[in-house]
């Protein structure tokens, strides 16, 4: 039903490959693009992606145009049959389905996003399939947008505009709103790569005492970057009066966050989520915020996504939740989309990706 052709219709503008559609080509031209790698993009991606494609003259491509609803999956598995390769963005499962659909043509998967938790890697490689995805170029973005979520969670703006427009704003009061500072706070980091140590150094200025992370293994390289102490996970959550976590979600990080961790946690602390929606135990997360556990939540990643208006999460006055915007802006977006461009291109004719996942 979801697929029918009235509802394809009403969704999808247009599916376009501008090299096929072209009017007034001479057969020869034709015929030439005809043998051209053929691809399929999963979603209206930026400009700067589709104009590296347009211009490479090296593929065919065909979209689904639309970045305010997903393609659908049937719709998408009908696509992919014979494609050569596959263009996507995060809210597409790569799967056996899917690549069973795809066919043996399929030779790279380059996806728009540095999380690759939707691809299942397990089975790319048994296909010989190279991946691309678009790492680094979101890295700043990512660590400004936390550090605005903290800030945002620990000093309650979001509670303080409401109070400010509704009315709750008495008199100046001397414990009304209070939240917790950065300086002299110790900030722990689960999982530490790039991103978690850009967020770092954006945190420093606020006078941290102290930095500690943890990882499956010590990171000395990119500790010694921002002064920071490794400690078990334990220790983390004990030590930690604001804990952020940056680690990719994997079946060893799966809902990492739980009642476990949270107990062990100070109930001043803030917990900030800009990772993936898995690593939390949503349930655990709840109970801990709503008695009082942990001081306060941060969240631009939830499961599912988009969280449902009606979900307890969202009662609670503690609880900042953002619709998973980390990466979101201008000059990112179109970085991550002519990543994704090249490394899509590059894979296609053999060479070294720019940024090739290692499966
Ligand atoms: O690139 C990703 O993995 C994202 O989550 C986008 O913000």
């Amino acid at each position: 039903m979801w697929c029918s052709r009235v509802a394809l219709r009403r969704l999808q503008r247009i599916a376009v490959t501008p090299l096929t559609t072209a009017g007034g080509l001479t057969g020869a031209v034709q015929k030439q693009m005809s043998t051209l790698p053929r691809v399929y993009i999963t979603r209206q991606i930026p400009p700067e992606g589709l104009k590296i494609l347009r211009e490479s003259g090296q593929v065919q491509f065909e979209l689904w145009d639309s970045d305010d609803v997903p393609v659908p999956r049937c719709e998408l598995l009908q696509k992919v049959r014979g494609m050569d390769a596959l263009l996507c963005v995060l809210t597409e499962k790569i799967d056996t389905e899917l690549l069973d659909s795809a066919g043996p043509n399929l030779k790279v998967i380059s996806t728009m996003s540095v999380g690759f938790d939707h691809l299942n890697l397990e089975e790319l490689k048994k296909r010989g399939i190279r991946v691309g995805y678009t790492p680094d170029v979101l890295t700043d973005s990512v660590a400004e947008l936390t550090v605005a979520l903290l800030l945002t969670t620990s000093r309650r703006l979001i509670e303080a505009t409401h109070e400010a427009k509704t009315g709750g704003w008495g008199t100046w009061r001397t414990l009304w709103l209070c939240g917790y500072e950065l300086a002299n706070s110790t900030v722990g980091i689960l999982g530490l790569g790039r991103i978690g140590v850009a967020i770092a150094e954006r945190l420093k200025p606020f006078k941290v005492k102290k930095f500690i992370y943890t990882d499956v293994v010590p990171r000395p390289e990119l500790a010694s970057m921002i002064n920071a102490e490794y400690v078990s996970l334990d220790e983390l959550a004990k030590q930690s009066d604001f804990l952020t976590i940056c680690c990719a979600l994997t079946p060893e990080t799966k809902e990492i966050c739980n009642k476990n961790l949270f107990s062990k946690m100070k109930n001043t602390s803030i917990f900030i989520n800009t990772s993936r929606g898995g690593v939390v135990n949503q349930q655990d997360l709840y109970e801990a915020l709503s008695m009082g556990q942990i001081a306060g939540a941060g969240l631009d990643v939830t499961v599912p996504e988009p969280l449902p208006t009606s979900h307890p999460l969202f009662t609670l006055k503690n609880c900042v939740i953002l619709p998973h915007i980390a990466s979101a802006s201008y000059s990112t977006r179109n970085a991550m989309s002519a990543l994704a461009a090249n490394n899509l291109l590059l894979g296609l004719t053999g060479q070294p990706m720019i940024k090739e996942l290692k499966i």
